[in-house]
């Protein structure tokens, strides 16, 4: 598509004013040329993740020049990509929403809001350079990183801001304002993309020494000055659209109120928007995405602000009144599906945009776009050879989805016959897909048909619980691990030797067997209650089991950025999912036949498989999670009737799926829960079912956790010092549960004093006949230095504490 001629948007008629400063004759009333056509923002890892290369290179050691060239040569890559892709660079339609680590860290950073542990990392010009910068990422030995957790409700990890009544806020650091010109300097005006002032302050946490009561948005009028200095220095600097994501508003699960939201929205914005004109500013592109905007809807219809971005995947459109009164600004619709890789329905959107238009009236400007960044998807799929050309056809990586966008922009402009060609390919693959026999299996929907309450329901527990109690002789306050022990480089040099064709599967299964050999001798030695086999086999939880289901594909380099430099390929869900054969029954059931002590089996659940997985997009995600879990049921079978009388299905994204509107909660757990049940309730009064959570706090879902209703549930605590003890408390638990008591994100071995101080704190909440000892979470990215001395300090912190309460009795 060409570049579009510059046309008013909104009501007022006026030329655009182009990029470039200029004397200016007063205040600016048009609104510059908002592209028809733009996406949120575009995947940063590259790709063939130069990013994570760069940033490996540099902390082994490397020179910051050349990480610095690497950077500035993965932007200028990105850009020519998109403007080779067909997004005009000359009118604000490319992103500019690079970072190198974390964009929530580089807002951080921009307002110069750094916590006092790290206040020497700030330049005299307010700037945090190359060392400073991963620091606060990723800390420095003695002063822990900023903590990390999820981005709404994505498997992408932001770093937390930390906000004080006396924490610094103002325009401290340019990179935007510099990272814009280094885009003018080659030519392309672009749209400087950066986390609005509402959603950072929700996105951070009260400093350690905030006093009680203090939130980060006490700090509102402090950041919202700071953003209009940058907005300044941008208008100045000639760029003529800015975006600034509130995704935040979407969620109404924050820890304050939802009128303090609004109520703050109107007031950043005001500021912003409504005090501040043009040009000393740019004109404002508010994006949201994740979710409907709700009742933010009107107050963002209410505020100055020159364009305001919808996300039209996950919800129905505004109702009509309220999309009415967004009329004097641009709407940019966000049609395309950042989130998931499924080719969009063309023919469904130019509808949506339709009635968008429709609803704003006539001479309202409509533009098309992502839902969200497109951070969550791989760059390219016309990459995956391997995937095959027909599946390939049903899918769009964030390249493709560039061109839907733009296909889309043309329907709207030049009517729908104008891609007539487009539209028919989209239908074409739409059939190819509904018709393709493994999209639908019949035996797999004819026993999701036969299933009843019956198959959700185990014995009551006090049975089951007098059933294991007589087949395991387990001690008071029992030992085990959550599953994998550290990856070693024989392990990962067997696999890559398999995947070259240089070790043949006898070979690779040869190797395993011996890692879970030395792997269960260990942890006799150590005195574990519990063993495990060491997941040795897994490259990742959720792709192995991927690679062993129908239903599932996986890709060669769907790389997506997790965090920092760290990346998932998430397989693709893309057909009725059916178990061919046992998946893990051979390795744990080598591991049982080493031992006399119990050998717990371990598989991956259907929530989790699902949340990380590229999920199919034609049916309920209900639905796929019951086939997933009627697949894992089996595995559960087998490993049973193999003589594995502990088995362990970990759920760690339980929580991460919870949705972002409270009123949406209810029927997530409507699903979730009993997938978990239908894959586990098929064991026995004597068999133990395990559960394992992490990575999140967990007292929004503790009432989900206990109704999973396993007999165990181990989740991640250590490394939040043991602050969900409380809830646990006041929860009351009848089942047992596993606090950990080693945090294993940190390198630090906890000594036995730590661990029986946090097992103390244990039983002063929870029954010790309830309680596990185990550690945060698997193992399999330590090294065995760390883990031999914990685990050892973990059994005798367990030992201590069993003691002392025999002489105590
Ligand atoms: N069983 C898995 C492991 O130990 C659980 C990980 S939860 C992210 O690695
Ligand atoms: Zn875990």
């Amino acid at each position: 598509m060409a570049a579009s001629p510059p046309r008013a948007a909104g009501p007022g008629p006026g030329p655009s004013t182009g990029p470039g400063p200029g004397p200016s004759p007063g205040p600016d009333r048009t609104v510059p040329w908002f592209p028809d056509a733009t996406i949120l923002g575009y995947p940063r890892i590259g790709p063939n993740r130069e990013l994570k290369k760069a940033l490996e290179r540099y902390w082994a050691g490397g020179e910051l020049d050349d990480l610095e060239a690497a950077l500035e040569s993965l932007r200028r890559a990105t850009r020519a990509r998109l403007a080779a892709l067909g997004l005009p660079d000359d009118d604000a339609a490319i992103p500019s929403d690079f970072s190198a680590y974390d964009h929530v860290l580089d807002a951080a950073v921009t307002l110069g809001a750094i916590p006092p542990r790290f206040a020497d990392v700030v330049g005299d010009d307010g700037r945090v350079g190359a060392e400073g910068y991963f620091a606060l990422a990723r800390g420095d030995g003695e002063r822990p990183p900023l903590e990390m957790t999820k981005w709404l409700d994505t498997n992408y990890h932001y770093l937390v801001p930390e906000i004080g009544p006396e924490t610094p806020l103002r325009f401290a650091d340019d990179r935007v304002v510099r990272e814009f010109l280094e885009a003018a300097a080659d030519g392309a005006t672009t749209r400087p993309a950066l986390v609005g002032p509402v959603t950072f302050l929700l996105l951070s946490k009260p400093a350690a020494d905030a006093p009680a009561g203090f939130h980060p948005l006490d700090r509102l009028d402090d950041a919202v000055a700071a953003y209009a200095d940058l907005l300044h220095a941008l208008g100045l600097a000639g760029a003529p659209w800015v975006q600034l994501d509130e995704p935040g508003l979407v969620s109404d699960t924050w820890d304050v109120p939802r009128d303090r939201v609004l109520a703050a929205t109107t007031r950043a914005y005001g500021a912003l928007a409504g005090d501040l004109t043009r040009p000393e500013r740019p004109a404002i592109f508010l994006a949201t995405g994740y979710g409907a905007l709700g009742d933010a809807l009107p107050v963002l219809a209410a505020s100055a602000v020159e364009a305001v971005g919808l996300d039209l995947v996950s919800r129905a459109l505004p109702p009509t009144p309220e999309l009415a009164a967004l009329a004097g600004k641009v709407v940019v619709a966000g049609v395309v599906d950042g989130r998931n890789v499924w080719r969009t329905d063309l023919e469904t959107a130019v509808r949506t945009l339709r009635q968008v238009q429709d609803g704003l009236g006539p001479g309202a400007r409509v533009a098309v776009t992502t839902s969200t960044s497109l951070l969550h998807v791989p760059h390219d799929v016309d990459r995956e050879k391997r995937l095959g050309k027909r599946l390939r056809r049903w899918l769009a990586f964030a390249d493709q989805k560039v061109g839907e966008v733009l296909t889309l922009a043309q329907a709207l402009v030049d009517g729908p016959e104008s891609v007539g060609a487009e539209l028919a390919e989209d239908a074409a693959a739409r059939t190819d897909r509904r018709g393709y026999p493994g999209v639908r299996v019949a035996a797999v929907r004819d026993a999701v048909a036969a299933l009843t309450e019956a198959d959700l329901t185990r014995a009551p527990y006090p049975e089951r619980q007098a059933a294991q109690a007589a087949r395991f002789d387990l001690p008071l306050l029992p030992t085990t691990t959550i599953g994998s022990f550290p990856q070693t480089r024989a392990i990962r040099r067997a696999r890559t030797a398999l995947r070259r064709g240089e070790l043949d599967q006898d070979g690779y299964e040869a190797v395993m067997r011996e890692e879970i050999e030395q792997v269960v001798r260990l942890q006799e030695r150590l005195g574990l209650d519990v063993l495990v086999h060491g997941e040795p086999e897994r490259n990742d939880m959720v792709q192995y089991f991927a690679e062993l289901l129908d239903g599932f594909a996986t890709t060669e380099h769907g790389w997506v950025q997790s965090y920092g430099s760290r990346c998932t390929r998430p397989p693709v869900l893309w057909g009725d999912v059916g178990r061919p054969a046992p998946m893990t029954v051979r390795w744990v059931g080598h591991a049982a036949s080493l031992t006399d002590k119990p050998v717990k089996g371990m598989i991956t659940g259907p929530v989790t498989t699902l949340a990380w997985s590229f999920v199919r997009d034609d049916q309920p995600l209900a639905d796929t999670a019951t086939q997933l879990a009627l697949a894992l049921r089996q595995e559960v079978a087998d490993l049973q009737t193999a003589g594995i009388g502990i088995i362990q299905v970990d759920e760690p994204a339980l929580r991460e799926l919870v949705p972002l509107r409270r009123a949406d909660k209810e029927a997530y757990l409507a699903w979730s829960v009993p997938a978990f049940k239908l894959a586990t309730a098929v064991a026995a009064p004597d068999t133990q079912i395990h559960t394992h959570l992490c990575y999140s706090e967990f007292a929004v879902v503790l009432d989900a956790i206990d109704h999973l209703d396993a007999d165990v549930t181990s989740i991640e605590a250590a490394r939040s010092g043991m602050e969900i003890l409380p809830a646990i408390h006041d929860r009351g638990f009848e089942r047992a549960i596993g606090p950990g008591v080693y945090d294993i994100h940190s390198p630090r071995v906890p000594s036995v004093e730590a661990i029986t101080d946090q097992l103390a704190a244990a039983v002063a909440a929870i029954p010790a006949r309830q309680l596990w000892v185990n550690p945060d979470c698997g193992l399999k990215t330590r090294r065995y230095e760390e883990v031999v001395p914990a685990l050892t300090n973990l059994v005798a912190a367990a030992r201590a504490v069993r003691g002392s309460r025999a002489t105590s009795r």
